[in-house]
């Protein structure tokens, strides 16, 4: 196992997904956030003092923001939890922050999180940090970005690409100030600015010049865990909308337990929603900005209803399955799953508002549309979205292109659709790994915790 493999079990390929026998019943512990994880190692590593993350990510995006920190000079590493018994909460990595180091390599795979935010962070190394990843990541926005870090006073060689692969050139610091970005590409531009902010000479005002922003609760979620690492933080107000100003300042070290991930969360509660079913969610978050709480709202509208208790989060599906008109600009990432619901619903659905997908981990609008269609849908594109009429589906191989949303959107399909079979499920590990053992466990009812056993001696994430 290598650092940036966490080695799910073998599956076949295609992984023929699992026919539910009835409606679901079960409580599925969810593994840590990705975002969440990634902001979180992103502020360790710049704090002036060790933090620790308790019940991180380990998934590929994860290890390979950890490599690629530690790889620019940063202590990280797993330590036992010190609590035993029923108070262990699991894995527990150690951050120690040191001076930024270049030369380094940085391997961004398909991670959208390590591609953006860690190039503001390769300023601060006193040498250069080249950047490369999966030939996906060459085709990824990036120029938001690359131009910023420019205007701030970094240099940046990229061979005019405006994209992977790249090389920082840092010289340990950076200006910073005010600048204009066009986030209309990505979310994570913004997000990237900001967290390395409390480090430039001057910190940063980012100006948003673009006619959308997509995924807001993701930069809510940059904002607010820059506040907990102590920087300060001011946030778009009326009269000067899309501005966001970090102080310069040192970050705390904190010690951070890290929220189950709700977008993985995602495909669980749909198999409560299409097969009438319930699912718990254990440590489902009271408060949070992850866009995965809007699940709680879009699909009891698409047919459920849900409880927040002690227990975790309980979806209980109502045996019907309705389409939905619903804007999904803040929640892009959720489309894939609610694409798979609306496949299966008994009226029509317009999913509006997310066509930046068309430049995520694959182009999201043409896979969905070709994937479902390819087992007798008929979803149709639009301009910003996708247009579903439900039809009967019949068995066939769904294609996954690299993506882990088009891999546990299908296996919902296959909840209800006999015979689909799951081309590379494997792909999940970027964000979920062991997802074909959950989603088993799940439909014998499991009550297993997906997260790993705190190791017995320390070592590397
Ligand atoms: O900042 C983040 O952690 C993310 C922001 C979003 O990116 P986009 O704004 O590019 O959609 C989201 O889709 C991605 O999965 C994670
Ligand atoms: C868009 C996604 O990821 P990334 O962080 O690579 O942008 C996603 O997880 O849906």
């Amino acid at each position: 196992m290598t650092d940036t493999d966490p080695a799910p079990a073998a599956q076949a390929d295609p992984w023929p997904a699992p026919l539910a026998s009835g409606p679901v019943d079960a409580s599925v512990t969810v593994p840590g956030s990705k975002s969440v994880t990634n902001r979180a190692l992103v502020l360790a590593a710049l704090a002036s003092e060790p933090g620790r993350l308790r019940r991180p990510l380990r998934s590929r995006d994860t290890l390979l923001m950890a490599d690629a920190l530690r790889a620019m000079g940063v202590g990280i590493d797993v330590v036992p939890d010190g609590s035993t018994g029923a108070d262990a909460t699991g894995e527990v990595w150690r951050v120690v922050p040191a001076g930024l180091r270049g030369p380094a390599t940085v391997d961004v795979g398909n991670a959208g999180t390590v591609m953006r935010f860690l190039p503001p962070v390769a300023c601060l190394a006193d040498g250069p940090v080249r950047f490369d990843g999966d030939p996906r990541s060459h085709q990824r926005p990036l120029h938001g970005v690359i131009d910023a870090l420019r205007a701030l006073g970094a240099r940046i060689d990229d061979a005019g690409r405006g994209a992977l692969p790249l090389t920082v050139n840092g010289v340990g610091a950076l200006d910073g100030g005010p600048v204009e970005v066009d986030a209309s590409s990505s979310s994570q531009f913004v997000s990237a600015l900001l967290l390395s902010a409390p480090r430039f000479d001057q910190g940063v005002e980012v100006r948003h010049t673009g006619a959308v922003l997509p995924s807001l609760p993701h930069i809510r979620m940059t904002v607010e865990m820059l506040r907990l690492a102590g920087a300060s933080v001011d946030t778009p107000q009326a009269g000067e909308p899309d501005v966001w100003r970090v102080a310069p300042g040192a970050l705390l070290g904190r010690d951070l337990t890290i929220e189950p991930d709700l977008s993985n969360a995602q495909p669980f509660l749909a198999a409560a929603l299409v097969t009438g079913g319930r699912v718990t969610i254990p440590d489902w978050p009271e408060h949070t900005t992850q866009p995965g709480a809007a699940l709680r709202e879009i699909f009891t509208e698409m047919g459920g209803s849900c409880e927040l208790t002690e227990q975790g989060l309980t979806f209980t599906g109502s045996g019907r399955v309705h389409g939905i008109d619903v804007d999904l600009g803040d929640v892009g990432e959720l489309t894939p799953g609610i694409a798979a619901v609306a496949a299966l619903a008994d009226s029509e659905s317009v999913l509006r508002g997310v066509a930046h997908l068309r430049l995520h981990e694959t182009d999201r609008l043409a896979a969905l549309t070709k994937e479902i269609n390819g087992l007798g849908g008929d979803v149709t594109e639009t301009e910003d979205g996708l247009r579903i009429r439900p039809r009967p589906l019949h068995s066939g191989v769904f294609h996954t292109y690299d993506d882990h949303r088009l891999a546990t959107a299908a296996a919902v399909i296959g909840l209800v659709v006999d015979g689909v079979r799951v081309e590379n499920v494997a792909t999940t590990a970027k964000t979920l790994p062991g997802f074909p053992a959950l989603w088993t466990d799940m439909l014998a009812g499991g009550r297993t915790a997906a997260v790993p056993a705190v190791p017995a001696s320390s070592g590397s994430a």
